[in-house]
């Protein structure tokens, strides 16, 4: 098997800027990549199909997979005559607002341009995972950036301020499309984008954590107290910034010292099933 990893992300920033004719909405989105990866194990075929393998049941193993989407694609367009099976050892947890699903897919495409000598580039892979989800782009590349357009379109930032990053993960999973559709546009109250992303290139960490904010935010709350719950705790238990990933409901704390760390994970541990202390990656480094 050749294994490739596929870290989740987190959204330090997340504005919307209108609703398109097309139904998406224009956002302004700054993303980081977590510590916090699933495995994928890829393996040729000889009779030409496309198999997916996972335990998780939360992973669907058909076409809806989007790691399955993603070598479809790719064998389409190139004409690829061998198979895949794709190996999936989720540990992201899954719909929660961290891009598990096009992380697997990205990673399935840089994996598959090496299996099968594709010889793509980057830009290229990014272009694909564009049809198969707006996260996919920025989780092609990893590292910082400021994603635009429907959250295809990247630009690279330098890494942010060294952190660590507890992640709590309540139990019930949201549709990233009826967060987005239950937020009312007039009534937003815009991050400051601009102040963060001088913040991470000046690797201020005072100010990363003045300009989180997340317009999905308030939406997500309202619909699950538990989500504002699990904020509070988090905030209590001494984070120096706390936010919701996405559209939820994962919540992240950023921590600068690693002595609070266990301490914060122990107190939220006592609330929530699914808590994640990582570093961040803030930097593109070698994922394929
Ligand atoms: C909210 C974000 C923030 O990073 O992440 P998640 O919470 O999913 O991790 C993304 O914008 C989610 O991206 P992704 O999960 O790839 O969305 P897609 O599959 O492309 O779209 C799912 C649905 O969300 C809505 N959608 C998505 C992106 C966008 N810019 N505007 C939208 O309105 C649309 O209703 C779309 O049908
Ligand atoms: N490889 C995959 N891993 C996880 N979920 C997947 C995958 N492929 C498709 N899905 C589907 O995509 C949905 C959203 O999953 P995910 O990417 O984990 O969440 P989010 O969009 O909130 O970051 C899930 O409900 C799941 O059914």
């Amino acid at each position: 098997m050749y294994y490739v990893k596929a870290p989740a992300k987190i959204n330090l920033t997340l504005d919307v800027l209108h609703k398109r004719p097309d139904g998406y909405h224009e956002v302004e989105m700054i993303m980081t990549t977590v510590d916090l990866s699933d495995r994928i194990g890829l393996e040729r075929r000889e009779d030409g199909k496309i198999h997916i393998l996972s335990v998780d049941r939360f992973v669907p193993t058909d076409f809806r997979n989007l790691a399955y989407q993603a070598a479809k694609i790719l064998k389409e367009m190139y004409h690829v005559k061998s198979g895949v099976t794709i190996k999936i050892e989720k540990n992201i947890p899954v719909a929660a607002g961290l891009a598990g699903g096009s992380s697997d897919a990205a990673a399935t495409l840089r994996g598959l341009n090496t299996l099968w000598s594709l010889g793509l580039s980057l830009d290229e892979l990014a272009q694909i995972g564009t049809k198969i989800g707006s996260d996919v782009a920025f989780c092609v590349y990893g590292g910082t950036a400021l994603a635009t357009g429907r959250g295809e379109k990247i630009r690279e930032l330098p890494s942010p301020a060294n952190c660590w990053v507890i992640l709590a993960k309540p139990t019930l999973g949201v549709s990233t499309a009826d967060i987005y559709g239950s937020l009312k546009i007039n009534q937003i109250e815009h991050p400051k984008t601009k102040q963060m992303i001088e913040a991470i290139e000046k690797k201020d960490f005072v100010q990363m954590c003045d300009s989180v904010g997340n317009v999905l935010e308030n939406v997500t709350l309202k619909l699950y107290p538990e989500v504002a719950n699990l904020k509070d705790q988090m905030q209590k238990f001494g984070a120096d910034a706390v936010l919701m990933s996405g559209s939820g409901p994962t919540v992240f704390g950023i921590v600068q010292h690693e002595s609070r760390v266990q301490r914060i994970y122990n107190g939220l541990r006592g609330f929530c099933d699914e808590v994640y202390a990582v570093r961040l990656i803030g930097e593109r480094d070698s994922l394929a």
